[in-house]
């Protein structure tokens, strides 16, 4: 489904996406790890044309996305980013129904629409018409994820997915992750630093690395990989082949 191909980017003399290959298949939920400032962001940008590559392919079902309308391609991914980023001038509904009222939904349909998707997150009818800053911080991030399924997409990113959340509230949160990607056969690529969060959504992981994606294989082989950089870090040892700040 997604398909990269020597992908490469450096900002300056920092290379940062050294030859990235990559295969995400179809409904398949991938979770790339890595230390901070490996490039995991830089990553996710690139496949949305927000960053442009100095180098290398990227395909969606077999097509080069350089080549793909703008508007289509947008249309098949959801995004959920860091911090929820949901419009404050607007009630949680037409955030979440952003693309049905953009594609010129009725309103009362769209509503409904958007009503049906916080449910799906768990969030009751009356948040529909609260402003952003009337949620929690948990509820802000449910709703941004309410947003980033209301249109069924077929790929969805989820950057930071469980970043600031209390323990409960993560555990929901990577559930409803992983229900998009079981129930709306979505594909999902995450990028995270929590462990319980790999657990929990990655049917395969990546960690990023010098560019490179140093290590690739299934969620269950995680703890078995045999690979310094892995150990480090799914341990969280300041010890080991990634360098630290001290
Ligand atoms: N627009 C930009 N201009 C210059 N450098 C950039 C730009 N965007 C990212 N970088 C650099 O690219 C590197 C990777 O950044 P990126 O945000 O992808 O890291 P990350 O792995 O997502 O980190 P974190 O886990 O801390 O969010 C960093 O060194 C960063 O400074």
């Amino acid at each position: 489904m997604i398909e990269l191909r020597g992908l490469r980017k450096a900002f300056g003399a920092n290379t940062v996406l050294d030859g990235i290959d990559l295969d995400v298949g179809r409904g398949e939920s991938l979770v790339v790890i890595g230390g901070s400032g490996t490039g995991k962001s830089v990553l996710l940008k690139c496949i949305l044309g927000l960053v442009t590559p100095d180098a290398g392919t990227i395909r969606l079902d077999g097509q080069d996305t350089r080549e793909m309308p703008r508007d289509a391609f947008l249309a098949r991914f959801g995004m959920l980013f860091q911090g929820g980023a949901l419009f404050d001038s607007l009630p949680v509904w037409q955030n979440v129904a952003f693309r049905h009222l953009k594609d010129g939904l009725s309103r009362p349909e769209a509503r409904a629409r958007a009503v049906d998707s916080l449910a799906r997150v768990g969030l009751p009818e009356r948040t529909a018409d609260l402003y952003p800053a009337e949620l929690s911080g948990g509820m802000q991030k449910r709703a941004a994820l309410a947003r980033a399924i209301a249109a069924s997409p077929q790929v969805i990113f989820f950057d930071e997915p469980t970043a600031g959340l209390d323990p409960i509230m993560a555990g929901v949160i990577n559930r409803l992750i992983r229900e998009a990607v079981t129930d709306l056969g979505a594909t999902a690529v995450t990028i995270t630093h929590d462990m319980t969060t790999v657990h929990a959504v990655a049917d395969r992981v990546g960690l990023l690395h010098g560019g490179h994606l140093r290590w690739m294989g299934p969620a269950a082989e995680l703890d078995r990989s045999g690979d310094p950089y892995v150990e480090q870090f799914i341990h969280g040892r300041a010890q080991g082949p990634i360098a630290t700040l001290r």
